[in-house]
């Protein structure tokens, strides 16, 4: 069953001579979790603003369980939880507050919005914060309480606009076990930004790849990952005034000064690190292809 059915959206903010959205079509099914990827103005929170409401299209329509949401008032709160990227506080509720009163306007009763708020501070485990208003917490305790909002009263779709930022990484395990299992036990459809390609991998289904406003590419990992599975990835670290010269077919992604990372189909392995000069570099290391990869991959070609 398709959930969200978005058919050639296109979106230029006022002051922009580029689109930020370019005729994106897209369909999401129930039950999976859809990540989106692309490097950062690559137009992805603009398309989920667009999904949620909070930004018209210029052109284009988006459904939701088969209604358009700009013609149909409350589809969007009624069925979607959603988490901006930007976490400012919300309205100066404490955390129980804003979980109780979340549970309650997305439809449930008094005493099953109780036991929600309790079950949601147990589950992201902040039943400490219970009392403190959202305007005094840390920005990753901010980010956990944006998340129990957003699935508080258990919408059937969520939209997560990069859900482990500002998490440390016992935090980040927490978000991806807490979203595989909302999906299993609700079949909560999840669709996600997020930047975390090499955690995102052991969680999402299907993947869309955005590059300067388009879909690039749109698929299972392992469908695309087949693309560039028989590629290997050979990383390079050398001082960042001192490059070193390579085969010229072959077009280096520069991850940071001084850290290059180079896809390279097998029979490339051996020519490639026969031609680099290593006394040239501090060390280089040969990987098999990950979603981080693929993301690059589509991400950043020319
Ligand atoms: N409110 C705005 N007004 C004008 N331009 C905007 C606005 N918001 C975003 N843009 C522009 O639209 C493009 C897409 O931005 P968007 O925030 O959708 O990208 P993104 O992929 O979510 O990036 P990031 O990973 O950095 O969050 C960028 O060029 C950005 O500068």
């Amino acid at each position: 069953m398709i959930v969200y059915d978005i058919q050639n959206l296109v979106k230029t903010y006022p002051d922009q001579t580029q689109p930020a959205n370019k005729n994106i079509t897209l369909q999401i099914y129930q039950g999976e979790i859809f990540g989106i990827l692309g490097d950062n103005g690559a137009g992805k929170s603009t398309l989920v603003r667009q999904m949620v409401n909070l930004l018209t299209s210029d052109s284009g329509s988006i459904t939701l369980f088969g209604n358009n949401i700009v013609a149909v008032p409350h589809l969007v709160q009624m069925n979607v939880g959603y988490m901006p990227q930007e976490s400012g506080a919300l309205n100066n509720l404490t955390v129980g507050e804003a979980l109780y009163y979340t549970a309650h306007l997305r439809g449930m009763s008094r005493v099953d919005a109780r036991q929600e708020c309790n079950a949601l501070l147990d589950l992201w485990q902040i039943r400490e914060l219970r009392h403190q208003p959202s305007s005094r917490l840390s920005g990753g305790q901010r980010r956990l309480l944006r998340l129990a909002v957003a699935i508080a009263g258990s919408p059937p779709v969520l939209i997560l606009d990069e859900p482990t930022n500002d998490l440390d990484p016992q935090r980040r395990k927490l978000v991806w076990d807490i979203l595989r299992q909302i999906n299993q036990e609700q079949n909560t459809t999840i669709i996600l930004i997020t930047h975390d390609a090499i955690e995102a991998e052991k969680a999402i289904q299907r993947v869309g790849i955005m590059r300067t406003g388009e879909l690039v590419a749109v698929g299972r990992p392992s469908e695309l990952k087949q693309q560039v599975d028989r590629m290997l990835r050979l990383e390079l670290f050398f001082t960042p005034e001192i490059p070193p010269s390579l085969p010229p077919h072959l077009s280096p992604i520069a991850l940071e000064p001084g850290h290059w990372q180079v896809l390279l189909e097998w029979n490339q392995v051996n020519p490639t690190l026969n031609s680099l000069n290593l006394d040239m570099l501090d060390d280089f290391r040969l990987y098999s292809a990950t979603l981080e990869d693929l993301y690059l991959h589509y991400a950043s070609k020319a």
